[in-house]
């Protein structure tokens, strides 16, 4: 079968293939959708770089044959004022990490900060604390760890308009009203949404809570669950330093992670934390190898907190027996666990994959460029969750995660396209990058996503046991007990309720939650007013003034914001206006569905619109990094600005064109490329876990017609010429770079050859 990956199709989740049932052969979307960008392309830029000006209409293009319809210029370019090309016989001069900022981002319509082009690490990687990704003079820090968030339409609504929090109804009372579980619940997804969308959110937004200052929440007199005389305390979020002086400057709410989508929820967002995470061999994280239960052999789980990370625990549960991870709610539950321990393999095994390619890169190489690896197809994987959501009534082409702009933006929206450059203006906001805004850290905890409990399954897919979700907060050593294989299947067999269902009363009325009483919904209820946020009603009379194509109705009437009689008589009962309804609860009783999408409109605009600005707005997204030799630069003087670039511009020879780079079949394949990332979390589970056989779309529950499941066949045998190939290319480089060290490297080498052959004469006695 031609189908990627080499898996068939198998009528039941577990490990009996069919052989006989290919699925479908499919071809390279990606370079049918460039097809059709070179054809539309009026300005002739891109239709320039081919011959006759068009790729031929061939249904089975890959990206090796687009190289041969390249148009060669007469003559190479003449030599920029940057780095001479690598391959030249000249000696290298020597050109100060400065000089070569200065050339690879003079298509920057701005000056960019020297302190970001000092040290070459600082723009050609991604830093640990997210600063340097924005580069303009001045703004370096913009998306960087302990920054302030963003307001949306800079609306302070604190009770005093500098820090005290709005005033509204008992939060308690509130949740108790609106936030209930109902009896109808609306299912979509599997749990696997659930624990992804969760280390999204982790990766990209971190409040700490303030040391000293609360909001005590007593019980309403219509509580049901909890004795009267208890209160909730929440602890409000802790400031920016010196704010919330004057209604000048009014209180401020600090970012505790980096903005990017950069899984900084995996690597950390200080250096601090990053290093004590890396095994510093490899470009490898540090893991544990254990084996669990039902699986043939040991694996990679995060490792125990020994090197003492920030991690949140529960009371009588010493931190130094949970796992470590990069962001302190790493051990909030079972769900986000077995996400983060795959991208935790994965790393590892991207790792593995630099190394046979790349055999002259050492440790930090590795480590750097596998990390922009990963990031590039978390954030493809992010855009299969965004796009999870859309109907068939979405109107604009939706294999490309660009429908929302499309719908939001009036002029010309199907001109809107991947096919873009670095720094988009459309997602820049007063000339900044898209940062996570307050709003958004509140609006978008999905709570209702919240199952009380999942099954844990066996390679056989029979139940072990239904597992309490609750129960499984910080609680590392029964993940591993579990493990992870058996935990994944459960997250793929079941399914979760969208939204309109309610929080589940195991988080809303969750008796003790880290040592106390704890409502989810109450707490956003209290964030929302203690961060000042706009009521539902202001925020989007704001948001209606840009002028957008989707508006979302002002609540003139209580009876605006839902059809439900009861709903109605609570919000009489309980706010005095309609302009008082306060933003999540407006969005909680949202009816309306954006356009094409099964994702409430208010909730949708404020969180997945948000978070597609914010993955635009990264200078290392994946699909610059596509477009940076066909828009900035020609791929016959291809010069990349950062490792990933420099990783899928592959150097090809080229006569007379030393600089000439083409797209990386293998990385492109790696990141899934050929089909916009539409089996990266397939192939997340089947590449790092026992699991094999897996439904095609993970975020969706399991269907023979709609979303067959997909076997992964077995390996292809060992490719013994492959590796002579790769070893003799690795010893070439090494050779050139530093004789001694090629002497040394051949010692393990000969130890290496020593062994196969050893390996093939058992083989053959057996
Ligand atoms: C079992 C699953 C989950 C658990 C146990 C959980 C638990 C929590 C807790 C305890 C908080 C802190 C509340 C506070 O201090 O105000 C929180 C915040 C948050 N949650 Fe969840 N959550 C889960 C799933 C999700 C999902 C699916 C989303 C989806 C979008 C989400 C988004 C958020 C966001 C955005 C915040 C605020 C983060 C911040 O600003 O620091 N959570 N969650």
């Amino acid at each position: 079968s031609q189908c990627p990956y080499n898996r068939v199709r198998s009528s039941e989740p577990v490990l009996k293939i069919n052989k006989s049932d290919p699925c479908v052969a499919t071809h390279n979307h990606f370079v049918s959708w460039f097809r059709g960008i070179v054809h539309k392309d009026e300005s002739g830029s891109l239709p320039n770089i081919f011959k006759n000006g068009t790729i031929p209409d061939e249904k089975k293009l890959t990206f090796d044959h687009l190289v041969d319809y390249i148009q060669l210029p007469e003559s190479a370019p003449e030599a920029r004022t940057g780095p001479p090309p690598r391959d030249s016989t000249k000696e290298p001069r020597n050109v100060s990490s400065h000089e070569e900022a200065q050339r690879v981002f003079e298509h920057l319509p701005y000056e960019i900060d020297p302190s970001c082009t000092a040290n070459k690490s600082w723009w050609w990687y991604r830093t640990y604390d997210g600063s340097c990704n924005w580069l303009k003079q001045g703004e370096w820090n913009e998306g960087a760890i302990g920054t302030k968030r963003e307001r949306d339409y800079k609306q302070y609504a604190y009770a005093d308009g500098v820090s005290k929090p709005r005033e509204g109804p008992n939060a308690r009372a509130v949740s108790n009203a609106f936030f209930k579980r109902k009896e109808a619940i609306y299912y979509e997804h599997t749990p696997f949404l659930l624990g992804l969308i969760e280390f999204i959110m982790h990766d990209v937004t971190y409040s700490l809570d303030s040391t000293t200052e609360y909001v005590e929440v007593p019980m309403p007199e219509d509580e049901e669950t909890y004795p009267l005389n208890t209160t909730f305390k929440v602890w409000r979020t802790a400031p920016m330093p010196d704010t919330g002086t004057s209604k000048d400057n009014p209180r401020e709410n600090v970012n505790m992670a980096t903005t990017w989508l950069d899984m900084s929820a995996l690597y950390g967002s200080t250096p601090d934390v990053a290093h004590a995470l890396r095994s510093h061999k490899g470009g490898k994280l540090l893991t544990q190898e254990l084996q669990a239960r039902g699986t043939s052999g040991k694996a990679s789980y995060l490792p125990y907190n020994k090197m003492n990370v920030t991690t949140r625990t529960r009371p009588g549960v010493d931190p130094t027996k949970l796992f470590a991870g990069g962001d302190p709610r790493t051990n909030e539950d079972w769900m986000m666990l077995g996400v983060h321990t795959l991208f935790l393999r994965d790393h590892n095994r991207v790792c593995d994959l630099l190394a046979t390619k790349h055999p002259e890169y050492d440790d930090e190489q590795l480590y750097q460029t596998a990390r922009m690896v990963m990031g590039a197809k978390y954030m493809m994987i992010a855009n299969s969750y965004q796009m999870a959501y859309w109907t068939d009534e979405m109107p604009w082409p939706n294999d490309d995660g660009f429908p929302l702009y499309r719908q939001m933006l009036d002029e010309d929206p199907i001109d809107i396209s991947p096919a873009t450059t670095y720094p988009w203006p459309l997602v820049t906001k007063g000339g900044k990058p898209m940062v996570v805004s307050v709003e958004m850290a509140v609006v978008y905890r999905f709570h209702e996503f919240i199952i009380p409990s999942f099954p844990i399954k066996d390679a056989g897919n029979a139940t072990l046991w239904e597992q309490d979700l609750f129960a499984t907060g910080f609680d590392s050593a029964g993940f591993v007990d579990a493990g992870l294989e058996n935990i994944v299947r459960g997250m793929l067999a079941t399914h979760i309720p969208n939204f309109k269902s309610g929080v589940d009363e195991s988080f809303r009325s969750a008796g003790r939650y880290r040592g106390r009483p704890f409502d989810l919904a109450t707490w956003s209820i209290v964030h929302e007013r203690e961060q000042g946020l706009p009521t539902f009603n202001q925020y989007f009379l704001a948001y209606n003034e840009q002028d957008p194509a989707i508006e979302v109705p002002i609540r003139d009437t209580f009876e605006a914001f839902s059809s439900d009689p009861e709903t109605v008589a609570n919000l009489k009962r309980l706010y005095k206006h309609p302009d008082d309804v306060d933003l999540v609860v407006g969005c909680q009783l949202d009816e309306e569905n954006f356009p094409g999408t099964t994702v409430p409109k208010a909730s949708l605009i404020i969180s997945l619109f948000s978070l597609f600005g914010m993955g635009n707005s990264d200078r290392f997204s994946i699909g610059y990094a596509m477009m940076r030799c066909f828009l900035v630069d020609k791929p016959w003087d291809c010069h990349p600005s950062n490792a990933l670039e420099d990783l899928i511009w592959e150097r090809r020879d080229v006569l007379g064109f030393p600089d000439f780079r083409f797209l990386s079949t293998f990385w492109l394949k790696e990141m899934d490329i050929e089909a916009h990332g539409a089996n990266l979390l397939w192939r997340l589970i089947t590449e790092n876990s026992e699991i094999k056989c897996v439904q095609k779309k993970p975020l969706f529950p399991m269907d023979p017609e709609s979303n067959p499941v997909l076997c992964a066949l077995p390996k292809e045998p060992f490719d013994l010429p492959g590796v002579v190939v790769t070893a003799l290319a690795g010893a070439k480089h090494l050779w050139k770079r530093d004789a001694t060290k090629f002497v040394s490297s051949l010692v393990p080498g000969l130890g290496l050859i020593g062994y196969l052959r050893r390996r093939r004469r058992t083989a053959g006695a057996r």
